[in-house]
């Protein structure tokens, strides 16, 4: 690459264009003096980003400069509106001293802040992580993906086909995505298509194709892990994954400007391994999101009473990435279990008070590892450490897992002795300011502030003790800014100054004298400041560098309060909200007595609207289909989502809101709910529908929990019906899914009489008069009437309009009794026409081997071969 000539520029702007070089896509902040300042076209765009005003200022190479600045006390408030809106900032600082050479003084980029990477608390939700995600596509065009939170300890490694990316990225929800700058065509389409349908909503960086060497990403695992395999991992195998990792690495390293030593762990996502949740089914169940896009009410919203930082978003990730296999939910659950009953200290509500004010651990620990922890940080450490001893206590006992955290609460040996001595239980903001190391910590440090503190002692002191010795009463010490320190003697006295003492200048009726003492008291003090200062960097430095062997355990330390949060949090939300633990079992089944929908409760409990009907649900290797049928508002599509809900939260090892619940093993839940138009992916609500109903129909098994709202009402009312019938048929004879299917299509409750796992329930409705009451209870059989005109009149529908309604209605059912529906819904199609043989098959018909001469065998060879290459040009 060819170096610019930056000759013709002033020695700071050329310094400036050296740094920038190296960080051409990157927004650079540049130090000077109390100002960051951005040049030229950062500073056009950051002005636009920060309503910044431009201004120009001298000229260099001939052309003015424009600039924009932000104050240096302000950094972290500009930072945190730039990454909201998706920039990366570097940030270059003097690291030289001032004057200590000629031209400007020397400047480093320090870090590099982007939306992915992002560490400090000030910029990071509390409850949210930062997901930085590498992406690699290696033969056969198979995904490698790597991801993390730089504040977590873990990097989470997946492989997938391209076609499955899109579940991944919506499961995962990467706030940066670095891809190499050579990703061919087909995976930057897959990757336009999904930012356009909204899976992929964050920046993506391109980076340099050799970074994405599976070799590379290997040995940097190991390095992480400190192991010779990745064996124990199970994480072997991935060759594209440990590709990424190599980029992943690479770019968090690069912008925190330090090796990642506090990444200790890597974890394989297989998506066997997981309940599936497609994008649809999440936004649809509105676990962590409203369907309006809003944080609450939502599952979350409801469950996460958590007491930190780190448990909110422990439980954010348990509820997006259940597992299938349910050892660990019964882990949990049997935690929770003894959480609830435990009396006293080892019980939930006196370990959510100890967790109460407790540190972000987790995030903590990183910033030592990068060396980026402030001093008040480290003692939000401190005291966090203290309530740890405590909790290593209450939580022990027989409980297996709480017993594991028990003993990963314990607070690494030395570390909280170490902090307590190194840092004062109030410091300052920032290490700059100084006053952050405690007296006593170390000799020299005290000395210095010493000198600082009590400098008046001392010359007191030294102005006493010269006066004794030499007998002159009026002897003074004394300091100017040109002469420094100095004694001052009246010239009657100048007889009795003591030879050692050295004059420094001569007055009218008085000398000035300096002493060795004085002379090197005056060296001392006038850069005691300035020593302290600089001791207390190197001494915090020193202590980062002995909390370093420390990462680990402080890490496991943090996981393990955040698991007793969320442990806890379920406890109390569980009896909070009367629920009950599930019954895992071996054999199809989801049976609930007494289910409830817990946001629509929960919602309807703060709005004093009523109380919420409970209802049951059976369905097993008998039953697997439900049709369900009743008015609109009647509660079908709460009923649905409360069974999903439950399936999920048992999943992750919660109580369940339901008097009690046995389930089998579940693989996915599979939702095709509502029908919002996808205008900006350009599907009409219908097509939009049809897709996700294909998508269901190619990925549920006999284990996977179906949820279908009112499918075909996107069209005609007999294609809507035909197709309906064709999916409801397919799910029941071919997947054997678990299936709830609300219609109102009424031919549809025909199907249970055909079909021997289905049945008909319906919401209950009661009519008095013109009006209709819900009873939101499900009833076995299918419903008598829609009743949608009375569901109109109480949506305020004119009485005009309702009346003409009623006429047509009761034309049409007058119409539908005489003729009666003669189509038979459920009768299977007529096997398809059998395709005409090709134009190969007919060739190798007409051959008879028996028949053939060898050049007649081998013409027809040459034939067969033209034929085929005809066939694929
Ligand atoms: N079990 C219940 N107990 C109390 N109220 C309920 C219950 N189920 C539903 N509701 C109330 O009824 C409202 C409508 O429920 P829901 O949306 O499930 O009806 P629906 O039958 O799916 O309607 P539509 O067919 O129009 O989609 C809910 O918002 C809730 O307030």
């Amino acid at each position: 690459m060819d170096t610019p000539d930056l000759s013709a520029h002033t020695p700071m702007m050329q310094q400036y264009l050296a740094l920038k070089a190296g960080f051409p896509d990157t927004l650079l902040l540049y130090r000077m003096g109390d100002f960051y300042e951005l040049f030229y076209a950062d500073a056009e765009r950051a002005a636009g980003l920060l309503e910044l005003t431009l201004t120009q200022r001298g000229q260099s190479a001939g052309q003015p400069v424009v600039m924009a600045g932000i104050p240096f006390h302000a950094l972290e408030q500009y930072l945190t509106r730039l990454i909201r809106q998706g920039e990366s900032v570097a940030i270059a600082e003097q690291v030289g001293e001032v004057g200590a050479g000629k031209g400007p003084v020397e400047r480093k980029v320090v870090r590099v802040v982007t939306p992915g990477t992002l560490t400090d608390s000030e910029l990071l939700p509390d409850k949210r992580e930062a997901i930085l995600l590498a992406l690699h596509q290696g033969a056969r065009g198979r995904c490698g993906l790597a991801w993390m939170s730089v504040t977590h300890g873990l990097v989470h490694l997946g492989e997938c086909a391209p076609d499955e990316l899109g579940g991944w990225l919506a499961r995962i929800g990467p706030n940066e995505l670095v891809h190499a700058s050579d990703t061919g065509a087909p995976l930057q389409a897959t990757l336009a298509a999904l930012r356009q349908g909204g899976q992929l909503a964050c920046p993506a960086v391109a980076r340099p194709p050799w970074q994405f060497d599976a070799g590379l990403g290997g040995r940097k695992l190991l390095d992480q892990l400190g192991a010779a395999s990745l064996q124990a991992w199970g994480a072997e195998d991935l060759a594209q994954a440990h590709a990424a990792a190599a980029a992943l690495l690479h770019y968090a390293e690069h912008t925190q400007g330090s090796a990642l030593t506090h990444i200790h762990g890597v974890q394989v996502q297989r998506e066997d391994a997981l309940l599936q949740l497609p994008a649809a089914t999440r936004r649809n169940l509105e676990l962590v999101r409203t369907l309006r896009g809003e944080d609450s009410p939502t599952l979350l919203s409801l469950l996460d009473t958590c007491m930190t930082g780190m448990g909110s978003r422990l439980l954010r990730s348990w509820l997006l990435e259940p597992h299938r296999d349910r050892t660990e939910a019964r882990r949990r659950l049997a935690a929770t279990t003894a959480l609830r009953e435990a009396p006293g200290p080892g019980g939930w509500r006196a370990l959510r008070e100890q967790l109460r004010g407790a540190a972000d651990v987790q995030r903590i620990t990183a910033r030592i590892a990068l060396r980026q922890v402030r001093p008040r940080e480290l003692v939000g450490l401190v005291q966090t450490l203290r309530k740890s001893e405590l909790l290593t206590h209450a939580t022990q006992g027989p409980e297996p897992y709480l017993a594991q955290i028990s003993q990963d609460l314990q607070p690494p040996a030395d570390c909280l002795a170490l902090l307590q001595a190194a840092i004062v239980p109030e410091p300052p903001a920032l290490l700059q300011a100084g006053g952050v190391i405690a007296p006593g910590f170390d000799a020299e440090l005290d000395e210095l502030r010493g000198i600082r503190d009590h400098c008046d002692d001392f010359l007191l002191q030294l102005e006493a003790r010269e006066r004794e010795r030499t007998g002159i009463a009026n002897l003074r010490v004394q300091y100017n800014r040109v002469h420094g320190f100095y004694i001052e003697v009246t010239s009657s006295h100048a007889d009795k100054v003591p030879p050692e003492w050295r004059r420094r200048q001569t007055l009218k009726n008085a000398e000035r004298f300096i002493t060795p003492e004085l002379k090197a008291f005056e060296d001392k003090a006038l850069s005691a400041q300035e020593r302290a200062l600089a001791r207390e960097k190197w001494l915090y430095e020193q202590v980062l560098e002995r909390l370093q062997p420390h990462v680990a355990p402080l890490a496991r330390l943090g996981q393990a309060l955040a698991t007793l949060d969320v442990l806890c949090t379920l406890a109390e939300r569980s009896l909070s909200l009367d629920w009950c633990a599930p019954q895992f079992v071996e054999h199809p089944c989801i049976e609930i007595e007494a289910g409830r929908h817990p946001v629509v409760q929960a919602r309807l409990a703060e709005a004093s609207s009523g109380a919420f009907i409970p209802n049951h649900t059976r369905l097993n290797a008998n039953t697997r289909m439900q049709i369900i049928t009743g008015p609109n508002m009647g509660g079908k599509s709460t009923y649905m989502r409360q069974v999903a809900l439950i399936v999920l939260l048992a999943a992750i090892g919660s109580h369940v809101p339901a008097a009690s619940c046995r389930l089998g093993p579940i693989d996915a839940i599979h939702t095709r709910i509502g029908a919002a138009d996808d205008l900006a992916n350009a599907q009409s609500t219908f097509m939009l529908e049809m897709t996700e109903a294909a998508q269901i129909l190619h990925g549920a098994t006999a284990q996977s929990l179906v949820l279908m709202d009112e499918i075909g009402r996107g069209t005609s009312t007999f294609d809507g019906l035909a197709l309906a019938s064709g999916i409801a048929t397919h799910l029941h004879d071919k997947t054997r899914a678990f299936t709830l299917f609300a219609t109102h299509y009424f031919e549809l409750t025909e199907l249970a009489t055909r079909h021997a796992q289905a049945v008909n329930v319906h919401v209950g409705a009661a009519e008095s008069g013109s009006d209709i009451v819900f009873l939101h209870e499900i009833q076995p059989g299918p419903a008598s009437r829609s009743h949608g005109v009375q569901v109109a009149r109480l949506a305020g529908v004119p009485a005009g309009v309702l009346q003409h309604a009623r006429h047509v209605l009761q034309a049409l059912e007058e119409r539908a009794r005489q003729g009666e529906l003669q189509v038979d819904l459920f009768a299977p199609p007529p096997a398809p026409e059998p395709a005409p043989p090709s134009a190969l098959q007919a060739l190798l018909a007409q051959l008879d081997p028996d028949q053939l001469s060898p050049r007649e065998a081998l013409q027809a060879l040459y034939q067969l071969k033209t034929l085929a290459e005809q066939l694929h040009a």
